[in-house]
């Protein structure tokens, strides 16, 4: 490129100008520059130059050939009848080649075509075995015109040559162009190094102030400005919260991760003695490892109901443990700041008032990973609070609920948590999957854990909690959640990520 531009700069210097590019020889070449490669090289060195003021040129449009594939592979390998010609043996000095055998040996189409201009040429004849060569040497002039327009674009032989060989579909016509150049107002025989940038070194040693720089080009593309985009569990986090707000749903606080025993689970109901209060299912604090102690009141009915029962339960009467209760740990579901807003309505100064509520945030279980599973993922959570609620009225809920986000086919079936009765789990025919999918769990809470908050007796709470990370997997076609979170996340799949999938 840079050697074109000197080329360029040194004809102009001892010429004055340049009146047909076409008559430059490029550096390195064997003839003149009168392919269309030559003069699109060319083009991008006078633009450079151009661009410095160096040169201004006019742009001359030409008509220009470019080779068919057939026509390249005849300039390559010769034309059909070439190839047939060269084939076959000179008559008299070897095996005569029958038709099946000459197409063995160059190929259907080269025999089939090649054949008739060969006989019609003269070059080949036929004896009781099959074709032979009739002339020693042979003149393929179809390769010739191939190869001449391959490197000028055209043929001496002019137009009507042209003709014949576009209609053998050998050539197409494609526009070309060629150049006419004279000295730009700041020309000069040689090119200057133009600084792109103002750098320390150059103000320290003042060169900057002989220095020759670069024109801004106003006309570039701006590089593409990385703007911010939203995670997909963002977005689909975004469109639960808009259905649970248009059925008039408040957000509930969710903002501690870090709760103790005592909310996570005591609070529910949960026994001490639950699975899923190990460590190998819950990850326990070790600094601060002991919670604030919980209401005193509060905590006492709590655990009077654990050890002895009351409110028309028999409890778990197994010994109850403070130091359990106090323990602080990573919330394993969102349920534990449900419990916490919960107890604030049942004891709300002006007595109790029906309340919907919902929450989406993080929870943490000390679970094996896998593709559909991490140790910390998002828990959407709704739940009503209202005099004389029934089962029914959980069941109409979840299906509004569902609808609203496109599932409308739904199952319930019956399951067991310690802080609801009835508790239903939730399945959803997949129409991609063709089967029934468990999506959420649900249940009435147990009076064991409502009446000790303070709720009226009348009062009943409903609730259920799916993944923010399954519906969001399911809608995004991925089918491992470290694609989704982590750090083998790809920044680009979640900026081009569609803001809505259906
Ligand atoms: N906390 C439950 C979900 C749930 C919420 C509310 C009521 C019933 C169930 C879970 O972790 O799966």
């Amino acid at each position: 490129m840079e050697s074109v531009q000197h080329l360029i700069l040194s004809e102009l210097d001892t010429q004055g100008k340049i009146e047909d590019t076409r008559t430059l020889m490029l550096p390195g070449a064997s003839q003149l520059a009168v392919s269309q490669d030559d003069q699109l090289h060319i083009l991008g060195a006078l633009n450079s130059l151009l661009s410095r003021e160096m040169v201004t040129y006019t742009t001359q449009e030409i008509q220009s050939h470019v080779l068919s594939d057939e026509g390249k592979q005849i300039a390559l390998q010769g034309s059909h009848e070439a190839r047939v010609w060269n084939a076959l043996p000179v008559k008299g000095e070897g095996k005569p080649l029958g038709p099946k055998d000459l197409k063995a040996k160059i190929g259907d189409e080269s025999a089939k075509i090649g054949q008739g201009v060969a006989f019609k040429n003269g070059w080949i004849g036929k004896d009781a075995d099959g074709f032979v060569k009739l002339v020693t040497s042979i003149h393929d002039s179809t390769q010739e015109d191939m190869r001449e327009v391959d490197s000028t674009g055209t043929l001496k032989a002019g137009e009507k040559a042209l003709a014949a060989l576009r209609k053998r579909k050998l050539i197409t016509q494609k526009k070309g162009q060629w150049f006419t150049v004279h000295k730009g107002p700041h020309f000069s025989a040689k090119v200057e190094k133009q600084e792109t940038d103002l750098t320390t070194e150059m103000l320290t040693s003042g060169s900057w102030k002989t220095s020759t720089y670069k024109k801004y080009n106003f006309e570039a593309d701006g590089i593409p400005t990385a703007g911010g985009a939203l995670h997909p569990l963002l977005k689909v986090r975004e469109e639960i919260r808009n259905i649970f707000l248009e059925m008039g749903f408040a957000e509930m606080p969710t903002a501690s991760y870090v709760e103790s025993g005592f909310w996570c689970f005591d609070s529910l109901f949960v026994p001490q003695q639950h699975p899923a209060r190990d460590l190998q299912d819950t990850f326990y604090l070790s600094d601060p490892a002991v919670s604030l102690p919980p209401p005193q009141d509060y905590y006492k009915t709590v655990s009077e109901v654990h050890e002895k029962g009351g409110y028309g339960s028999i409890g778990y009467r197994a010994p109850w443990s403070e130091a359990d209760s106090r323990k602080l740990l990573l919330r394993t579901h969102t349920t534990a700041s449900s419990a916490a807003l919960l107890r604030t309505i049942a004891t709300q100064p002006g007595g109790f008032k029906p309340a919907k509520l919902f929450s989406i945030d993080r929870v943490f279980r000390n679970e094996a990973t896998d593709a559909t599973h991490l140790a910390e993922f998002h828990q959407v959570e709704g739940v009503v609070a209202d005099r004389n609620l029934t089962l029914a009225d959980l069941i109409g809920f979840m299906r509004v609920f569902f609808s609203k986000m496109g599932i409308h086919q739904l199952r319930f079936k019956p399951a067991y948590n310690p802080y609801t009765e009835p508790s239903l789990e939730i399945f959803a025919f997949h129409p991609m999957l063709k089967k029934w999918v468990e999506i959420g769990n649900s249940g009435m809470f147990r009076p064991e854990m409502l009446e000790p908050m303070g709720f009226p007796k009348d009062v009943r709470v409903h609730g259920w909690g799916l993944s923010l990370e399954r519906p969001t997997m399911i809608r995004y076609g991925i089918n491992n959640i470290r694609t989704l979170v982590g750090h083998k996340t790809s920044i680009e799949a979640v900026e081009r990520s569609p803001s809505v999938r259906f």
